[in-house]
């Protein structure tokens, strides 16, 4: 019997319409509260991640904080949000996210998992109480692995990749160690996006990726770019900057012209 057969359904959590791949890349922004969403809105964003950046690379925010974001967005763009990471699951107050409808999707980092023998185990149990719930668990791939102490992306992909439609999400850890650029060459990002796209993955690129990060990305490999700091003033953990996400929509809608 291989894993899948004894493992429970998460892929049926991904059908939803509302997650759809686009045709083109589309530009998902993470916000730590409604007034942050609503700029994201006014904005012109695809796609709204709840994320407190005070909290490390995927801070929970409060489920308050989520349900309120879930009502002011409606419709008009999927909800996802970080939930910490895979180890600090169990007793996480960010399970509590479980209870929000409208966030469809949950990311937990596997920073420390490298080190744990299980954590296979661990992530598909939750990937399990997810989909329980009606919600999809994101596969996080840290470009910083090592020092992260996560596992590797073929690990992760080794994994995640048998839930076909299911999400890639590459990520940097720890902020302080540059963009994703400084980890993962062009070449190397294109592997992993093509083997995650030849498992029917959505791909979600991140990592403090700068506006002039995204004329070196492969486009066409991605489904979303994702950003916090580029789009704040100051650091990460400033107030998103309307004038910057505008700019940023912009960015990726004249990329995406280059490719349709
Ligand atoms: O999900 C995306 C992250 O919030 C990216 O944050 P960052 O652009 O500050 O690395």
């Amino acid at each position: 019997m291989s894993r899948l057969d004894s493992s429970p359904n998460v892929s049926s959590t991904f059908d939803s319409k509302s997650l759809e791949s686009s045709r083109q890349t589309q530009l998902l922004v993470s916000v730590r509260d409604a007034l942050e969403a609503q700029v994201t809105l006014d904005g012109g964003v695809d796609w709204i991640d709840l994320k407190e950046p005070s909290r490390g690379a995927l801070g929970a925010v409060a489920s308050a904080i989520a349900e309120e974001v879930v009502n002011l967005v409606g419709n008009r763009a999927p909800v996802s949000a970080a939930a910490g990471e895979l180890l600090d699951w169990p007793d996480s107050p960010a399970q509590e996210l479980l209870n929000i409808t409208g966030v469809d999707l949950l990311k937990l980092g596997l920073a420390g998992c490298s080190e744990i023998p299980h954590w296979q185990k661990l992530w598909l149990n939750a990937a399990a109480q997810l989909a329980a719930a009606g919600k999809g668990l994101v596969a996080v791939c840290y470009a910083d692995y090592v020092a992260a102490r996560a596992p590797s992306p073929s690990e992760v992909l080794g994994l995640a990749g048998e839930f076909s439609g299911s999400t890639l999400l590459i990520d940097t850890f720890d902020k302080s160690l540059g963009p994703l650029s400084s980890h993962l060459s062009t070449k190397v990002l294109a592997q992993i996006l093509s083997e995650a796209k030849s498992h029917n993955m959505r791909t979600v690129v991140a990592g403090k990726l700068r506006f002039a990060d995204v004329t070196q990305l492969p486009l066409e490999l991605i489904d979303l770019i994702a950003v916090r700091g580029a789009v704040c003033r100051g650091e990460r953990s400033g107030p998103l900057d309307a004038g910057k996400v505008s700019k940023f929509v912009r960015l990726i809608r004249t990329r995406n012209g280059k490719f349709s």
